[in-house]
């Protein structure tokens, strides 16, 4: 089975429209010649369309950062799956640890996320991953486990084909950490064998499993060689057109 591999850039909440245009549109150039891997760039809201218009044409694919399980409503400040469809997104990050920790999103919700994301036929990326103290009392399994499982809680497997799974440590995030290599793999083989018991088979073969927390272009080699490492899912280092182009063509 081979997996396509995901190089993915959260942007976060950096870049204007014009910057987010001028960063698309440069790593668009840089990359016209990557092929057998998937690039995505996940701007913020009011980027996506100048965004979307931006690498029309191009290899690049369009993520989203969240949105909100309701379709429409009084909901003031938020932005539902089939709005985003419409916007020209494919792809969208549910459950990043950030929207975890300061806007308080619980495996509940996150549930709901991915609902929604599959019913507009948006490829959800999860975000799942164990803070400091979870892994240091010994619970990095039990956390993931839980974060799997009430994250795609009743979701009918069939609609899971385009999901990906991003393992984010949170003390790798934004800190220069890196877990290492035999951490990564542990954890990657675990979250396949959990697909694989816990939803199908066949979506344990298929499922993309990605890694994120301070990737940059001295360590991307090195995560990708890893056996279940799909692809990663880089924060600071692809902001810059320059070095996430350097991580895209890692070899
Ligand atoms: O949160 C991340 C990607 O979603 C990782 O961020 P950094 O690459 O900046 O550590």
């Amino acid at each position: 089975m081979t997996r396509i591999p995901l190089i993915a850039g959260n942007w976060k909440m950096f870049k204007t429209g014009p910057e987010a245009v001028d960063t698309a549109t440069h790593l668009a150039q840089a990359c016209a010649d990557v092929q057998n891997k998937d690039i995505m760039i996940a701007p913020t809201y009011v980027c996506l369309p100048l965004v979307a218009t931006a690498i029309a044409d191009t290899s690049l694919h369009l993520g989203a950062q969240n949105l909100h399980f309701e379709k429409q409503g009084a909901f003031t400040g938020e932005i539902s799956a089939d709005m985003l469809a419409a916007a020209g997104v494919e792809y969208v990050i549910i459950g990043h640890s950030e929207r975890r920790q300061y806007f308080f999103e619980t495996d509940e919700t996150v549930n709901k996320k991915i609902l929604a994301a599959v019913s507009n036929r948006l490829k959800p990326i999860l975000c799942i991953g164990e803070t400091l103290a979870q892994r240091e009392a010994g619970n990095t399994f039990l956390t993931l486990d839980k974060q799997v499982a009430d994250g795609l809680k009743s979701v009918d497997p069939e609609r899971l084909q385009d999901l990906v799974i991003a393992y984010e440590p949170v003390w790798a995030i934004g800190t220069g950490e890196t877990a290492g290599p035999e951490q990564v793999e542990t954890v990657h083989r675990f979250l396949r064998t959990l697909v694989d018991t816990k939803i199908s088979s066949d979506l344990a073969r298929t499922v993309r499993i990605i890694y994120g927390g301070s990737v940059k272009p001295d360590n991307i080699a090195t995560l990708m060689c890893i056996e279940d490492v799909d692809g990663v899912l880089v924060g600071g280092a692809s902001l810059d057109a320059r070095i996430f182009t350097q991580i895209v063509k890692y070899d």
